[in-house]
């Protein structure tokens, strides 16, 4: 397997050990993925999967590991802006009492321009920037919480649970559109079931106990393939 680190993520050795815990709740995590493809990681409840991707967008910091974009090696101040991070059931987390109010909390100077691309991106676009997101199909709040990163600008999507609790075509078209975003950006998903991200899926991995390994095995009796030997 030959990758070039200079247009990747690159996980080296991370360590999460809160000093409460008798065992490292990640376990030198190394992980490779290259831009504008979707990783997978599938692991059970309480394997770590949140906790990596908290990592990830600098919210906390691991004991020890590096983690490296395009070959820079990155500390937690530049992680807020590398990754944005769509928690599990994002909808719980809304503020703004309006679509653009959403999209524009902490950013008051975003102009309509870059509001409206966005919404086209997760084809909101044809709603009234007044809608409240309360008043969102389930599908509509996933997308319009995929918005809130997307216009940020990051580099790094890190998606935990996307399509947990909707219903079955509404996962259908969010996977469409996680298809779509990885043309422009690199994903990382996070779930205990794959199905539905299964088929977008470039790389993938299980985690369990906090250990992070190559995905090549068996999950509900199916063969998952992977593209670990793509590239
Ligand atoms: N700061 C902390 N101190 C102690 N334990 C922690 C801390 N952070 C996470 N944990 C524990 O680490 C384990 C992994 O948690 P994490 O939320 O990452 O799992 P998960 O795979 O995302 O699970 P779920 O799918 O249920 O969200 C859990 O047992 C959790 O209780």
């Amino acid at each position: 397997m030959h990758f070039n680190l200079k247009k990747m993520l690159y996980l080296r050795d991370l360590i999460y050990h809160p000093t409460a815990c008798p065992t490292p709740i990640l376990k030198s995590i190394n992980l490779e993925l290259p831009p504008q493809k979707l990783g997978l990681i599938i692991g059970p409840s309480g394997s770590g999967k949140s906790t990596l991707l908290e990592i990830l967008s600098g919210l906390i910091q691991p004991v020890s590991g590096e983690i490296f974009w395009r070959e820079q090696k990155l500390v937690s101040g530049q992680l807020n802006q590398l990754a944005g991070l769509v928690f599990q059931f994002p909808e719980r987390h809304f503020c703004g009492a309006s679509i653009l109010e959403e999209l524009r909390l902490g950013h008051p100077e975003l102009d309509i321009e870059r509001v409206n691309k966005v919404l086209s991106e997760v084809r909101l676009d044809h709603l009234p920037l007044s809608t409240p997101p309360h008043h969102l199909s389930g599908g509509q709040q996933r997308c319009l919480a995929l918005a809130v990163q997307l216009i940020r600008q990051p580099y790094l999507l890190l998606l935990d649970e996307p399509t947990a609790g909707l219903d079955w075509s509404i996962r259908k078209q969010l996977v469409s559109l996680l298809a779509r975003l990885k043309k422009d950006w690199t994903l990382l998903v996070v779930t205990h079931n794959p199905e539905d991200i299964l088929a977008i899926t470039d790389q993938c991995w299980t985690i369990k106990e906090g250990e992070l390994k190559p995905a090549g095995f068996t999950y509900h009796g199916e063969q998952v393939k992977t593209s670990l030997n793509k590239n």
